[in-house]
């Protein structure tokens, strides 16, 4: 078996979820190779671990997963009530179906419930070879039931893996039950004892070993030792306080292999599996699923993040734009007031949504007071957005961001903060906004509409020119540049149904009260809808 892969191309689970691109995407995509890691293991019912974590940790990473079901069992957050083995020639039929036919990269096993099982699949990667073998050698599961016959613990030790399992293997991950089983009850207390259980593991025939440490009595950090034959390496991270842990044990193996597949070499997909678990698990660590004293955690996170969370929020709503206010930190400074304040203050006098425009800002002080805006934000039902910065906008999980013509392509930014995020674009011209559409621009600006210092010799468009691009563009329009409460009015008397606000940075920020000033411009704004109406 090699290590060393080369895949270029992963499969894109964005192509996947936005459907404004998708047909784009796979169109392009179709001659690609995509990353695939065959899974060989049992269902979980509870759905936290097995081959149901398999699935997930795979398709986080990008990786495609088939999968060979070996064992169903009855399982819930209270422990192991049942085990059925699938019959083995049906595991055979299914390990040749895949393997015939599919080009899978990474072979992934888990639960092997017997020796039939154990040998039908060293025989299948004899008959159809694969070019990195991952054993993760689940014998006992993380709340201590036994998931293999007894006599595979035999097996495992004597006859196959001995023989031939772990020879093929490039890595196998043990826990510390699993490696003492493996060496026929060592006993491991300490990190010592880890690496000359990997050493001796390592003699059974896999060219890496990683022992898991997440058992062992240490109060801070979680220890792994991976042992590449020549060296142990101690692998730390953070211990996450939670008992949400289920399913630990087939993710990192799972997330090793699709890394594998990838075209990763071995200490870096072990290390980028460990991230993915200590980041699954912290985002996790209090969600609640079942009663018992182990619940899963959630391996789709980073789905979660970057779509508009029901639960908080509501979706983008085009009459969010109706008073936009845009923070500006020299006024604020000048004003002596801080930046959370006037975004406290704009929402109390009815600002509609925010936006942070902190030119100036260091990146750590940015995401620090973009946490803080997002939370006052939230708590009155305001989206907050992040003007050019797409990172910090991923890092705080921000409503989304607002992109000028030289700022980061929103085509990009939408692949890389998903499709439920808010993305607004500037635009001056009819053709940058029907650009901005078909870019996934969910609204655009439009300005300088009168002349500003706010932005000095930014070239104007007139009430003439935003009454154009209002008319052109197939999202909805947002006025700024120069708008305050003497002009709002004449600003969205325009006509055009497609305008649905003002955006405002010195109005409202290069004011001594900004929650008046706000709500003034809120009462002309309110005005002029009633008029309409
Ligand atoms: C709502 C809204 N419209 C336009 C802009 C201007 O964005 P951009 O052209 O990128 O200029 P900067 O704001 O980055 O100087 C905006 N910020 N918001
Ligand atoms: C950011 C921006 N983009 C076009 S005009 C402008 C500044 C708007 O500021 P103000 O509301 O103070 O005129
Ligand atoms: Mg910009």
């Amino acid at each position: 078996m090699v290590t060393q892969l080369s895949h270029p191309f992963s499969f894109n689970f964005q192509s996947t979820v936005n459907l404004r691109t998708s047909w784009v995407k796979v169109t392009a995509m179709a001659n690609h190779k995509v990353a695939h890691v065959l899974s060989v293991a049992g269902s979980d019912s509870g759905g936290g671990a097995g081959i149901q974590a398999d699935i997930k940790a795979c398709a986080s990473l990008g990786v495609y997963c088939s999968t060979v079901i070996t064992a169903v069992t009855a399982q819930n957050t209270l422990g192991v009530q049942g085990v059925h083995g699938v019959p083995e020639d049906f595991v055979y039929e299914q390990l040749k179906s895949v393997l015939s036919d599919m080009h899978v990269d990474v072979v992934k096993t888990g639960m092997l419930p017997s020796i039939g099982v154990v040998k039908l699949l060293c025989h299948s990667l004899k008959e159809f070879p694969v070019q990195a073998l991952v054993v993760d050698p689940v014998m006992v599961s993380t709340s201590g039931h036994i998931l293999a016959d007894p006599s595979i613990l035999m097996a495992f030790r004597y006859l196959y893996c001995r023989e031939e399992l772990l020879p093929m293997a490039d890595i196998v991950t043990p826990n510390l039950k699993e490696a003492s089983a493996l060496l026929g009850g060592m006993k491991l207390v300490t990190v010592a004892d880890m690496c000359s259980a990997a050493k001796s593991i390592h003699d059974l025939g896999p060219r890496y070993v990683l022992v898991k440490g997440g058992d062992l009595p240490a109060p801070l950090d979680a220890v792994d030792i991976f042992f590449d034959g020549d060296h142990c390496h101690e692998l730390r991270a953070s211990r996450i306080q939670t008992h949400n842990t289920h399913g630990t044990g087939c993710t990192l193996a799972s997330c090793i292999a699709a890394e594998l597949a990838k075209g990763s070499l071995m200490l870096p997909a072990v290390q980028v599996a460990k991230r993915f678990v200590e980041t699954a698990l912290d985002y996790s660590k209090d969600i609640v699923i079942g009663s018992g004293p182990q619940g899963p955690f959630d391996h789709l996170f980073k789905l979660k993040r970057s779509t508009y969370n029901s639960s908080r929020r509501r979706g983008f709503n085009p009459n969010d734009l109706l008073l936009y206010a845009i923070t500006d930190s020299g006024m604020n400074k000048k004003w002596a007031r801080s930046i959370i304040d006037a975004v406290k203050a704009s929402i109390e006098g009815g600002a509609t949504i925010i936006q942070l425009r902190e030119k100036d800002a260091e990146t750590q002080e940015f995401v620090r007071l973009a946490e803080a805006c997002l939370e006052i934000c939230h708590s009155h039902g305001v989206a907050l957005l992040i003007n050019d910065r797409v990172d910090i906008a991923l890092a705080c999980d921000a409503d989304g961001v607002h992109l000028g013509q030289s700022d980061m392509p929103p085509r990009v930014a939408r692949t890389l903060l998903g499709p439920g995020k808010i993305i607004g674009v500037s635009c001056k011209t009819p053709e940058q906004a029907l650009q901005a559409w078909a870019d996934g621009a969910d609204y655009i600006g439009c300005g300088g509409v009168f002349p500003t210092s706010t932005k000095a010799n930014n070239l104007t468009v007139g009430l003439s020119g935003l009454k154009t691009v209002c008319s052109a563009s197939k999202v909805p329009v947002v006025a700024i540049g120069g708008i305050g409460l003497a002009n709002a009015h004449s600003v969205m008397e325009i006509g055009e149904p497609n305008l649905h606000g003002v955006a405002v940075v010195s109005a409202l920020f290069d004011r001594e009260s900004v929650s008046s000033e706000t709500r003034k411009l809120h009462s002309v704004l309110m005005d002029v809808l009633s008029v309409a109406k």
